[in-house]
């Protein structure tokens, strides 16, 4: 896989069109991702559009649930025949395991490869400060996400979701078989916005980070094209 392929672009945008159309200005992105508000807003619907253009799928909804309900949303995702799956870490233990199980079932039943499940270890947007003072959990941030990507792992999961800055300390700990997604990248020339936890693109994915999520460095840009490319030409400087 080439670096560019490590890019997944989050379609964040409002509606069915709206996803079209970055979908045609951007042709050369292969990996998409559909969160929460395009799918409230088109539902399954951008899966086909995506499926029909041999794009592959994140669909990152970030399920956060008891392990019941979690484990049905799992499953009825995963029919969708998607590469990639998110739930929150913090659902626990048992609703992990079940959501694991669940995956594995609901690809079978629509005879589908099942999807890469991944846990959001913290998100990309919280800093040490919030996750002490908003959040009050009294673990310094690397080890609180490092213990929620031991605790996926060992209730079956694929990989986390994590920022740039724990990446390596995860991939070190979690091994080379399980998959790191890093959203809050952003290249030097781009603004932060509300991502606390960012690297470059470079850094992440010599970090260890096997996918990198890009969205508003490219989308916001004057020239989504052109951003895209000055990313793809950084990364192959040093890759
Ligand atoms: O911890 C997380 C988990 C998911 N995201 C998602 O990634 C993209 C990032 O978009 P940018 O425009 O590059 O900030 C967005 O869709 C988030 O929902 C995350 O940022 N952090």
């Amino acid at each position: 896989m080439n670096a560019q392929e490590q890019i997944i672009l989050p379609l964040d945008v409002a509606d069915e069109q709206a996803a079209i159309a970055l979908i045609e200005q951007l042709e050369s992105v292969t990996f998409f991702k559909v969160g929460l508000e395009l799918f409230t807003s088109t539902g399954p619907k951008i899966l086909e559009v995506l499926k029909s253009r041999q794009k592959r799928i994140f669909l990152d909804l970030k399920f956060h649930d008891i392990p019941n309900t979690v484990a049905g949303a799992c499953r009825a995702a995963a029919r969708y025949g998607v590469d990639l799956l998110t739930l929150h870490a913090t659902c626990g233990k048992e609703a992990l395991k079940a959501a694991a199980e669940a995956v594995q079932a609901g690809a079978a039943d629509a005879g589908v490869k099942p999807p890469k499940l991944i846990a959001i270890t913290l998100l990309t947007s919280l800093s040490s400060r919030q996750l002490a003072f908003e959040l009050k959990i009294p673990l310094e941030l690397p080890e609180y996400t490092l213990e929620m990507a031991l605790m996926a792992q060992e209730m079956g999961l694929d990989g986390a979701v994590c920022s740039p800055v724990e990446v390596a300390q995860l991939r070190q700990s979690c091994g080379d078989d399980f998959l790191l997604v890093c959203p809050g990248v952003r290249p030097t020339w781009a603004q932060k916005g509300d991502q606390a936890r960012s690297l470059t693109p470079a850094q992440a994915l010599a970090a260890g980070a096997n996918y990198l999520v890009i969205g508003r460095p490219i989308t916001a840009a004057a020239d989504p094209e052109l951003a895209w490319k000055r990313i793809c030409e950084e990364l192959v400087a040093v890759t």
